[in-house]
């Protein structure tokens, strides 16, 4: 999708597509980073847009998958902090994906762990306005079986993805606002690679397009690179939504190509042989150059 400031209208798109999901026979509908608000680049937007997980839009969103007794994926809301957190993190939001079940449970919020802090398109400090998450996440019987959460940037860990493949992910989401420039450079080779070292599938929902593109209060347009991805565990890219502004791509599962894959070649196996061999190897390259 390609949200806006507008909270209601990308609360629309979001309802109007999970109901299309259900309606092709989907269990689980995944939403991409930035889903409820995307704001104007440096200024407060986010923080004053930013709700707790027991505010409005979130209640909102658990009536969607109650209703269509559907699993949703909804990468990167805008948590306000709460609490003991917000005053030790004063002026700071939590970039959070939360994975819903069909009853319309919050079942797991996932705070990012990688914040963007990078040079690149006009620069970004997600770290100034965002505390980072300190806890990986995996969510077990799902209607695709168990789920890795990660957000956007934490795709360039691959330390992250094996941890999750190794916790039993079969899909692993990556909700993602991407910039063009490194979209057009990285995205999908990032998201191939992750999805054969970890033999799982990645599914990656993404912003895309100009944000706010009428809107004559936004001078400087955000935009983002899109092309909504599904990699299978042999990384072979099953879905692309290419630059579609509202689209659903949709894929099944198959549980048993996945356990071929895995049974001829052991990789997490093959790991765990050459553990001790990397553990040193790293720790003597640490102690060389900190
Ligand atoms: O700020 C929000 O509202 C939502 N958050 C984002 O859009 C985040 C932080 S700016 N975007 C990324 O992490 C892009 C990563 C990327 O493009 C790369 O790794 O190359």
């Amino acid at each position: 999708m390609c949200s806006s400031r507008d909270k209601k209208a990308n609360l629309d798109v979001v309802r109007r597509l999970t109901r299309e999901a259900k309606q092709g026979g989907a269990g689980l509908v995944c939403f991409p980073e930035a889903f409820e608000f995307m704001g104007r680049p440096g200024t407060k937007d986010s923080l004053e847009a930013a709700e707790l997980l027991t505010g409005p839009t979130m209640g909102a969103l658990k009536d969607i998958a109650k209703e269509q007794n559907i699993w949703m994926s909804l990468g990167g809301f805008h948590e306000r902090l709460a609490g003991r957190e917000a005053e030790e993190a004063p002026g700071k939001i939590a970039n959070t994906h939360c994975i819903i079940n069909a009853h319309g449970d919050i079942v797991k919020a996932y705070r990012k762990i990688h914040l963007f802090d990078v040079d690149v398109d006009g620069g970004f400090r997600e770290s100034d306005s965002t505390l980072a998450g300190d806890a990986v996440a995996i969510v077990k019987d799902t209607p695709v079986g168990t789920l890795g959460v990660t957000t956007c940037y934490d795709m360039r860990f691959p330390e992250l993805y094996s941890i999750l493949r190794d916790q039993g992910a079969d899909v692993i989401l990556a909700p993602s606002a991407f910039m063009p420039t490194t979209g057009k450079a990285h995205w999908h080779v990032l998201l191939r690679a992750r999805a054969i070292e970890t033999q799982t599938y990645v599914v990656a929902a993404a912003q895309t397009g100009v944000h706010n593109a009428e809107d004559t209060e936004v001078p400087r347009k955000r935009e983002s690179f899109g092309h909504s991805l599904i990699v299978d565990p042999y990384g072979a890219v099953v879905c692309d939504l290419e630059t579609n502004p509202e689209a659903i791509g949709m894929v099944d599962i198959d549980v048993n190509r996945m356990q071929e894959i895995r049974r001829a070649m052991p990789i997490p196996l093959h790991r765990l042989q050459s553990a001790n061999v990397l553990a040193s190897a790293r720790a003597a390259t640490n102690a060389t150059n900190v």
